[in-house]
């Protein structure tokens, strides 16, 4: 790894920090990743009291990274129940321009994005690489948290979803580096799937009566195909970080967001580039209803959106 690249992880984390590290925060979200390290170096530097902050790990990685800069770890299923996380950081595999994000590559995932969730404000920190217009452009897989038993019956449903590189590879289950022979195992005891699309992924913007985002030739747009993986028996979290962003979802009602509210990206050339997310985007739905009915568990009757 050069040089250049931490230089960029550096400087981008200690711009979020300064932006957006709240005053007197009582919960503060940790991701993983090796760029996370510098955001945790950055709140130790700020001077900022952190005595009365607890911090919010994503897994085992992050939690030592709190423990040993001696922060104050909080699980997250030890947070009160009405509580919200102050504000969330954590890094991304590729970032597109409306600000969804994959996530996972270092096989986090899941509890990512409960915290990410859970926060009233997500912000994503990376280098330059990172920036993509579109996802599945350099990082051409989307990593999906997989229960074991289901792995390879998920694999099959992902095929029938079109998931294939441009070469025609399908689906795999993340192997292991280490000595140990086998797959690598997530936080959960999960596997990790990372499943190859054959085009960059659209967003609403791109969506035209011949391109619906709907799988069809091949085409997808990252909240359908979220949504299409996720609904797959044995699915546990699909690494596209996208819908609502924090006070998009807060306004709607519902908790938190997935998709930051903005990124920091540390450039090439030393300098920090930060992108926010767009208040209002062309909702998919609203500009191309589906067409098919919709079959209602709970009323057992069948609704057609008009
Ligand atoms: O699984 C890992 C997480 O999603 C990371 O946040 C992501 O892979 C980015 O990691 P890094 O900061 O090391 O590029």
């Amino acid at each position: 790894m050069t040089t250049d690249i931490e230089a960029a992880k550096q400087a981008a984390a200690f711009e979020a920090v300064r932006n957006h590290f709240p005053e007197n925060p009582r919960f503060v979200g940790i991701g993983s990743g090796t760029t996370i390290v510098y955001v945790v170096e950055a709140i130790k530097q700020s001077g900022v009291d952190v005595t009365r902050v607890c911090f919010v790990p994503t897994g085992y990685q992050s939690k030592q990274l709190i423990i040993n800069a001696g922060l104050i770890p909080i699980e997250f299923d030890a947070l009160p129940d009405n509580a919200m996380i102050d504000i969330a950081f954590d890094g991304a595999d590729e970032v597109d321009e409306d600000l969804n994000c994959i996530k996972g590559g270092g096989a986090c995932l899941y509890q990512e994005k409960l915290v990410a969730m859970r926060a009233k404000k997500f912000i994503c920190v990376a280098d330059y690489r990172k920036l993509q217009p579109r996802l599945v452009t350099q990082w051409a897989t989307v990593p999906i948290e997989v229960e074991p038993k289901a792995a390879r019956q998920v694999m099959r449903r992902l095929r029938m979803l079109g998931s294939r590189s441009p070469t025609g590879a399908g689906p795999k289950i993340r192997e292991g580096h280490m000595a140990k022979a086998g797959p690598i195992k997530t936080d959960q005891d999960f596997f990790i799937v990372d499943a190859p699309f054959p085009h960059p992924l659209l967003i609403s913007d791109d969506l035209t009566a011949e391109k619906l985002g709907d799988g069809e030739g091949g085409f997808w747009e990252v909240e359908q195909l979220a949504n299409a993986i996720k609904d797959i028996n044995g699915v546990l979290a699909v690494g596209l970080f996208c819908g609502p962003t924090g006070p998009e979802a807060l306004t709607a009602g519902v908790v938190g967001g997935q998709r930051p509210v903005a990124c920091y990206f540390g450039m090439a050339d030393g300098t920090v580039t930060m992108r926010r997310a767009r208040e209002k985007r062309p909702s998919v739905v609203a500009k191309y209803p589906p067409l098919i009915p919709v079959h209602s568990a709970e009323t057992e009757a069948v609704v057609v959106d008009s």
